[in-house]
């Protein structure tokens, strides 16, 4: 499935069907996703629970947004794609390229929640603590192989694993792997979508294992992590969505044991 996203994923498409706050016409829910994202992300750093030193983003993509409130809690930030072109785009915004996306509605909207930081600051801090954007197949052992990376404190991933697994059976390696990444007590924020089948980005089309909450509650047990939330938010108009077929977005923290 990485190689399939080598070869079809489009990051500045992807950027535009997904990430920008205007409305796009069949993709009313976009905004709602982001906002969602945004706010549990918020909600999970700022309580000061979860902090340290390194922190792992797997299948990043082309994006920071997801790393907008973890960012103060960590003092080192490795971000990680299977797709050349995404890591590429993430390296264009850590030096401020010109041309490259701007994330500062993102940062916007998360200071207005937070109600201290802004958005100069969020970007400064970020360009400051991502140290490393490495190319990761969550598929492997090692998502890393052949680079060792230590163990983290914290492992974010959003909407990776379902689209880089082809059944259940894949996707339980993965986290397998995934969490393999933690240290013993190291959190896991996990972000996702239920019942989804496929998910488009412009005419390009990429298939999803389908997942519900109990199996991925029950696989983290398996694995060793302890499931202290998990939060939803239901689709709005699943037919009407032009981009995925998902039922209902989900945002959880696992401890690993
Ligand atoms: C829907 S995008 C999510 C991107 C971003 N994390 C977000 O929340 O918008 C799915 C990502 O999974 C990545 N991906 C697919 N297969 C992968 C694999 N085997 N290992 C790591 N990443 C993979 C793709 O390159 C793509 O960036």
């Amino acid at each position: 499935m990485g190689e399939n996203h080598q070869a079809r994923f489009d990051p500045k498409t992807y950027f535009d069907y997904c990430y920008q706050f205007a409305t796009v016409p069949g993709q009313k829910d976009n905004r709602r996703f982001v906002n969602f994202v945004l706010c549990q992300l918020s909600k999970t750093f700022s309580t000061g629970k979860y902090q340290g030193q390194r922190l792992i983003e797997v299948g990043t993509g082309p994006t920071v947004h997801t790393l907008i409130s973890a960012c103060q809690y960590y003092d080192e930030i490795l971000a990680s794609d299977y797709v050349d072109s995404n890591r590429s785009e993430i390296e264009r915004w850590l030096r401020a390229e010109e041309g490259c996306f701007d994330w500062s509605a993102h940062m916007q909207y998360v200071c207005d929640l937070e109600g201290k930081r802004t958005p100069q600051i969020i970007a400064d801090t970020l360009r400051q603590k991502v140290k490393r954007v490495l190319k990761c197949d969550v598929c492997l052992e090692n998502p890393f192989h052949p680079i060792k990376v230590p163990p983290a404190d914290c492992v974010i991933s959003s909407l990776c694993l379902e689209a880089a697994c082809k059944d259940r059976e894949s996707y339980r390696r993965s986290l397998s792997s995934v969490a393999g990444l933690l240290r013993s007590g190291g959190v896991l924020v996990l972000i996702g979508d239920l019942d989804e089948n496929y998910y488009t980005v412009g005419e390009q089309r990429f298939a999803c294992v389908n997942l519900n909450q109990e199996f991925i509650t029950a696989t983290l047990s398996e694995l060793g992590l302890t499931v202290e939330e998990f939060n939803l938010q239901q689709a709005e108009d699943r037919t009407g969505n032009l981009k995925c077929d998902y039922a209902a977005s989900f945002h959880l923290i696992a401890v690993k044991r």
